[in-house]
């Protein structure tokens, strides 16, 4: 008899499942996918509030792992039906060496790509980034692009080099045969700048207004446009994605998708302020309040303490050559594939992302007084 949903109990593997991506896809699956028999979180650092999954019908497995030892990932994935792949070094700032970033980007990656191959899982959903395309060393914009437009991905930075060596990776895996005959079918989820409960970044940006007494002053012109993208919609993306990646394996098989929702096109400063206004903080200057010339100068001296300190104490200020290269360079997707591929529309509107974020932000920044 044919399995139905019902019967079908499923054990999906989620890497990096305890990062800001990660535990929204981890809570998703749980909360909406009725296949799940089994749900296991493989992560470098565990967090403790996945005890608190394991009260309910589904198996929540915490397997605390490094995913550039294949063993270990070979061990996780071993029985999986589906691997949801979030683990990744996310660093712009200098944190990690060039050589860890594409150790666990890449390496971590081609680990996973191997173990699925070995073990006899068949369906890989991989987390890529925007960073694959642009912006590139240039500074060309890429506005309102897909998944077809034609644009110049150079990059020099290890972070995009590594999202876009292991993206390549996944894709050129598939249709690979893996253990037990039957083919191995991937795609890879680039999700714009991602925002939501648990968004670090966003919580540094409200702390640091909140330490210059509720301003923030502004840096990149308001023309300069970020496509950003709800962290539950992202999560959601992943979910459907894996479902229907069995189901329409020929189509959606080493393919890529651009993760959107209904996000508005804004600066990334303005953009922040969306949640960081309605916080308490206000942006100062209609205009960049430093001309464009010392914001370069700044990032570059930034960069140049960074590598003097180095041996000292870790700085890593957000302003620094790439990331101010990044927030000066338009970046917007528009594009339907995931809807025309596997049927994915947002699960959150705009509106209800937006309260969801700001209600976190505050309860963050309470917590930080
Ligand atoms: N944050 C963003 O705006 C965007 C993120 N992405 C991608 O989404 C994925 C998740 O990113 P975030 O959730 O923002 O980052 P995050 O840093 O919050 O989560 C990454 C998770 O991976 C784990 N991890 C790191 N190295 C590991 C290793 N060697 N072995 C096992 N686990 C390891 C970390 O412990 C963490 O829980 C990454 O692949 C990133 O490239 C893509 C586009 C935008
Ligand atoms: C100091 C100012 C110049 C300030 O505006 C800098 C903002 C800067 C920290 C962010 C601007 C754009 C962000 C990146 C973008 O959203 C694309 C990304 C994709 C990823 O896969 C990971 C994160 C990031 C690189 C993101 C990081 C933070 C910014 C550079």
């Amino acid at each position: 008899m044919a399995d139905s949903a019902q019967a079908q109990k499923l054990v999906y593997l989620v890497t990096g499942g305890c990062g800001f991506l990660g535990e929204h896809v981890v809570r998703m699956l749980l909360q909406r996918e009725p296949r799940l028999g089994e749900l296991r979180v493989f992560d470098r650092h565990l967090g403790p509030w996945l005890e608190e999954l394991k009260t309910g019908p589904v198996r929540v497995t915490a397997i605390q792992g490094d995913v550039t030892e294949a063993h270990e990932v070979a061990a996780a994935v071993a029985g999986a039906h589906v691997v949801i792949h979030t683990a990744g070094l996310v660093d712009v700032f200098g944190r990690a060496s060039p050589e860890t970033i594409h150790e666990v980007n890449v390496q971590g990656t081609r680990n996973v790509i191997e173990a699925c191959v070995q073990t006899g899982t068949q369906f890989l959903v991989y987390t890529s980034s925007m960073e694959v395309v642009g912006p590139n060393t240039k500074g060309h914009p890429f506005y309102r692009g897909n998944e077809d437009t034609l644009y110049e991905a150079v990059h020099r930075h290890p972070y995009p080099c590594s999202k876009a060596l292991a993206e390549r990776l996944v894709l050129e895996a598939n249709g690979r045969e893996v253990h037990g005959g039957l083919p191995l079918v991937t795609c890879a989820l680039r999700p714009t700048g991602i925002y939501g409960e648990g968004h670090q970044i966003m919580r540094d940006f409200y702390r640091q207004g909140l330490r210059l007494g509720g301003w923030l002053f502004r840096a990149i012109p308001a023309s300069v446009e970020h496509g950003r993208v709800y962290v539950g919609n992202v999560a959601w993306m992943h979910v459907l994605a894996a479902r229907e990646l069995e189901r329409r394996a020929a189509l959606m098989g080493g393919q890529v998708y651009f993760c959107y929702d209904g996000s508005p096109y804004k600066s990334y400063e303005d953009f922040n302020m969306e949640f960081l206004g309605p916080c308490g903080l206000q942006l100062v200057g209609a205009r960049p309040l430093l001309p464009y010339w010392v914001l370069v100068f700044l990032a570059a001296l930034n960069a140049l303490l960074q590598w003097l300190l180095r041996p000292l104490v870790l700085y890593v200020p957000l302003l620094n050559p790439y990331t101010l290269a990044v927030a000066s360079t338009t970046f917007t997707v528009s594009t339907d594939k995931a809807q025309r591929h596997f049927g994915y529309e947002p699960l959150f509107s705009w509106e209800d992302s937006r309260t969801r974020t700001i209600l976190w932000v505050q309860a963050a920044g309470s917590s930080a007084q």
